[in-house]
C-alpha cells in the first residue's frame, strides 16, 4: 500500500517538472545553472570522521508522508544555526513541497546562514532537476536508485559534477547497492526504511555498511533515534549518520546534536 506513496511522488513530481519546464525552459535553466558557484565540500566531509568519530548530516524537515506535520513553523536559518551549534557537519533540506512541506527557499535560507555544505533531499527523476539544484545553491544533491534506471543514476551523476555538486547515492537493498557501485558511486546512503511499510529498522544499515570500503562512504539514514542507535552502527563501520524527525523534534537542537556525537 505504501509502495504507492512513492510512485504517487514520482508522478507528482514529473508534473511539477513539467510545470516548471513551462515557466523556464530547460535552455535558460541550463544557462543560470552553468554560471560560477562556490560549493562547499560535502563527500571531502563525510569521507573521515573527525574528533567525535561520528559525522553528523542534520535534516531540516517540516513534515513527512508517514509522520504528518513533523513541525511545521520552521525558521531555516535558525535551525541551520542550532544545527551548527551543536557539531553538526552537514545539512540535509528537504525543498519537496506537495510531502513534505519544504521548498527551495528553505535551503537557500538554511545554506546562507551558516558555513556547513548544504544536501538537497528531493526525489530527482528528471535532469531538469539537477540544474535547478545547482541555481538553488545545493552543495550535494540526493539520487534515489529506486526511482532511476541505471542509465539515468550515471547520467545524473555526471551532470552533478559538471555543476560541481557532490551526490549521495540512497539504497534500500543488496541489488540497489549493486547499481550503486557499478555506477562508481562514492556516497552511498542506506535508507533503514523499509519502502513498502515505511517502517525503520536500523539494524538494514548495520548489515550493509560492512559492505562498503573507501573510496566508497556508507550514510545511514532513518530512524536513528539515540546515541545507542549510532554507537550499534560504528560497531558496524559506519560513522555518517542522516538524522531528521528526532532532532526536528528535540526541544535543543543543539544540545541533542552533541549527545549524538557522544559529547
Ligand atoms: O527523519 P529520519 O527518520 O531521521 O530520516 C531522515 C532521512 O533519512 C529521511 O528524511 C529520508 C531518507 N531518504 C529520503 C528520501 C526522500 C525524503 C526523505 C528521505
Amino acid at each position: 500500500m505504501t509502495t504507492d506513496i512513492l510512485s504517487r511522488i514520482v508522478e507528482q513530481k514529473r508534473l511539477e517538472v513539467s510545470r516548471a519546464r513551462e515557466r523556464l525552459p530547460e535552455t535558460e535553466l541550463r544557462r543560470l545553472a552553468a554560471a560560477p558557484r562556490k560549493r562547499r565540500p560535502f563527500y571531502d566531509v563525510l569521507a573521515s570522521a573527525g574528533p567525535s568519530g561520528v559525522n553528523i548530516i542534520a535534516e531540516i524537515k517540516r513534515a513527512s508522508p508517514s509522520k504528518g506535520v513533523i513541525r511545521s513553523r520552521l525558521d531555516p536559518s535558525l535551525y541551520a544555526r542550532q544545527y551548527e551549534d551543536g557539531g553538526a557537519d552537514a545539512l540535509s533540506v528537504l525543498t519537496d513541497a506537495s510531502f513534505f512541506h519544504g521548498s527551495p527557499a528553505d535551503l537557500a535560507q538554511a545554506r546562507s546562514a551558516v558555513r556547513l555544505p548544504v544536501l538537497r533531499k528531493d526525489f530527482i527523476i528528471d535532469a531538469y532537476q539537477i540544474f535547478e539544484s545547482a541555481v538553488m545553491g545545493a552543495d550535494a544533491i540526493l539520487l534515489i536508485v529506486r526511482i532511476l534506471s541505471p542509465e539515468q543514476l550515471r547520467e545524473y551523476m555526471a551532470l552533478a559534477k559538471d555543476s560541481g555538486m557532490d551526490v549521495l547515492v540512497e539504497i534500500h537493498s543488496t541489488s540497489e547497492l549493486e547499481t550503486a557501485v557499478e555506477a562508481d558511486a562514492r556516497l552511498i546512503g542506506i535508507n533503514n526504511r523499509n519502502l513498502e511499510t515505511f517502517d525503520t529498522d536500523v539494524g538494514r544499515a548495520s548489515a550493509m555498511g560492512g559492505m562498503l570500503g573507501p573510496p566508497r562512504v556508507a550514510v545511514a539514514e532513518s530512524g536513528i533515534r539515540n546515541r545507542k542507535d549510532i554507537e550499534r552502527l560504528t560497531a558496524a563501520g559506519i560513522f555518517n549518520f542522516l538524522i531528521g524527525e528526532s532532532i526536528v523534534r528535540s526541544a535543543d537542537p543543539a544540545r541533542f546534536i552533541r549527545s549524538l556525537k557522544g559529547y
